[in-house]
This record gives C-alpha cells, structure tokens and sequence, in this order.
C-alpha cells in the first residue's frame, strides 16, 4: 500500500492569461480549481496510473470539498482535522511566454495538538504500508526538521520512504536516511551549494547523498527529463516530445509513477519508465488534474533510457 503525507495541501487556483503584464489589469482567459499539495497530487496520479494509494495530511474543518472531490476519485484518506482552512495557491500560465508562475501561501498555522494527531496517524498507517510519500512544505507552527523527526521514528519498519521536499526540511530529513529523495535540478544544486548543469555533476552530487545511506536519488530537471541515481548506476532519461499545457504538479506524476514501481517490485528501468511516462502525461494537462492513462500508456514505450555505470 503506498501512503502519501501532505502537511501543507492546497487548492490550485490555475489562471490562464494571453501574457502576463506585471503592474497593469490582466484578465483571466480561463481558471480552473484543482485540490492539489504535493502528496495529494501523487495519490491522484498513483490512482490514475493504476494504483491505491491513501491521503495523510492537515485538513481544514470546513474544508468539505477537498474530501468530496478525493472521494469522488476513489482515493483514500485520513487527515488530522484543523481549525483554519487549507491554503488557495495561485499557479499563473503566460501562454505568450510559456511562462510558469507560481505563488504558493505559507498556509495555516499549526496547533502542537494537531502535528501530534497527524505524526499519530502517519505511525498507524505506516505498519500497513509498502511506501510513505513524505511531500512538500511544512506550514507554519511546524518545525523544518518535521520530516527527520517522523522518518527516524518509523525507519524500523519495513517500509520504503521517499521524500520530496525543499531547503531547510529537506536537507534534515536527509539525515534521517529515507530510501528515496527526487530533488528538482535547483534543489539539489541549493543542496551542494553548486549549480549544477551537465549530467557527470549531477551524478556526481547525487552519489554524496547514496553514500550517507539513500538507495535512490531521482532528480527532475524540467524539460530536460531526469537523472536517477543508486549505487549501481545512473539513468538518463530525457523528457518526452509532449504538447505542454502546464507544468505544476510534474513531479508529483513522476514521484507516483516511481511509488506504484516500487510498490509493485518492479525493475528500477520499469520504475524510472514510469516516472517519466507519468510526469510528461502530466504536463499536458492544464492545473493539477490527473494524468489521463491511455496517454500515460501511450508514452510508456516512448521512454528512453541510457544507463550509466558508475
Ligand atoms: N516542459 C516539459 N516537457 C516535457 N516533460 C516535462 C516538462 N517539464 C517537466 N517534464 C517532466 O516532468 C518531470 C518533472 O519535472 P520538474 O523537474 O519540473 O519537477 P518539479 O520541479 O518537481 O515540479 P513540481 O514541483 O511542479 O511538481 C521531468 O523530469 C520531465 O519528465
Ligand atoms: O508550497 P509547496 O508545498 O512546496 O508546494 C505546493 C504546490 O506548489 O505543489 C504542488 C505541485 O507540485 C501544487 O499542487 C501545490 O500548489
């Protein structure tokens, strides 16, 4: 069973614009909502490429919908209920420039009480589970080293933990050794404090992080693909030819596709084929709607791998 932690959800609030006049009145061609977040984005692409997968996070009391729509999709779930509402992010699409513009809100503050529920909840769960998604941002009231503190409470388990998070909580949870962590190209270069550009630095930065004890470093680089990298060698894989309509949740699709490999024992080739399958099936949706699986099928056997020994 793959379990996902999402801290920090959202409702996406996508506006599509002809091009973007920073100053001036834009008016909105089209807007779309979306319940996203990242572990909650990585259950709905686990869904729709197949799999189950269950929701653990924050949740607003009054926040109904957001559940309504999860059980619409058939998605599982079991959030710590908070006072305040979850936050509405506003992900803006410059069609003239192919510009990308996120602005994301810190989101609610956290009582003591309801971060003890949800590491209660995460521990539960975590007896049943395959693999924990630990996801995205840590809301305020919550200290960065969250993920680290929840990480080495339940690493005894027979579980496979993959973490995908930024700056501060990210680098704390990678001492707690999880399985997995995918940094985007900016993250990891913000990790080693270098930039990073072709694939033998890449590598080279990602293989610091396999000798402290992580099996699988998956790093996103936009449109150009992602390099995945474990002791026993990297995989270059570039990204697919695909119509882009929206590039926010990518790598939450690609962080599914690895999650539902792994959960089914499949070979890291099928792992890394799937994470690039779902992660360009998700650019070619609007929002953080999920992946449609005959194109996700579809793009499978278009994966290109070229496999580097170490
Ligand atoms: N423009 C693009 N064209 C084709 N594929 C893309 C494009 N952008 C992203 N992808 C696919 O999605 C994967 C993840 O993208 P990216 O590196 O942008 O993730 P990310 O920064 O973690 O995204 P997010 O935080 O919005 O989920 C890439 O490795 C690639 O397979
Ligand atoms: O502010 P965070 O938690 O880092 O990221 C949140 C977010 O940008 O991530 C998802 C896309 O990956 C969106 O659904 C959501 O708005």
């Amino acid at each position: 069973m793959i379990v996902t932690v999402t801290p920090n959800p959202a409702f996406d609030r996508t506006v599509v614009l002809d091009e973007l006049k920073p100053g001036q009145v834009n008016r909105a061609k089209r807007t779309r909502v979306d319940l996203g977040g990242k572990g909650i984005n990585v259950a709905k692409n686990v869904k729709a490429i197949g799999g189950e997968a269950v929701c653990l996070g924050f949740m607003g009391e009054n926040d109904v919908f957001a559940l309504i729509y999860l059980n619409s999709l058939g998605i599982g779930h079991d959030f710590t209920t908070i006072r305040h509402n979850i936050r509405v992010n506003t992900k803006i699409i410059d069609e003239h420039n192919s510009a990308y513009t996120d602005i994301n809100e810190p989101g609610p503050e956290i009582a003591p009480s309801e971060q003890q529920n949800l590491k209660q909840k995460i521990k539960v769960w975590s007896q049943k589970a395959n693999i924990l998604v630990l996801s995205g941002s840590l809301p305020p009231g919550i200290n960065y080293d969250f993920y680290k503190e929840v990480i080495e409470e339940i690493k005894f388990l027979d579980i496979k933990i993959i973490l995908d998070a930024d700056k501060e909580a990210l680098k704390s949870g990678i001492d707690a050794r999880p399985y997995m962590i995918k940094p985007n190209i900016h993250e990891l270069s913000e990790l080693v404090g270098k930039e990073l550009v072709f694939p033998d630095e890449i590598i080279k930065a990602s293989l610091r992080f396999i000798q402290k004890g992580i099996s699988i470093v998956a790093v996103s680089m936009g449109d150009r693909g992602s390099i995945t990298v474990t002791a026993d060698g990297a995989f270059i894989t570039p990204a697919l030819n695909v119509k882009v309509r929206g590039t926010v949740g990518a790598g939450d699709a690609m962080v599914a596709g690895f999650a539902l490999a792994l959960d089914q024992s499949l070979s890291l080739t099928d792992a890394v084929k799937m994470a690039a399958a779902a992660s360009s099936a998700a650019v070619t949706r609007e929002g953080t709607e999920p992946v449609d699986f005959d194109t996700f099928k579809a793009l499978l056997s278009q994966v290109k791998i070229e496999k580097v020994p170490l």
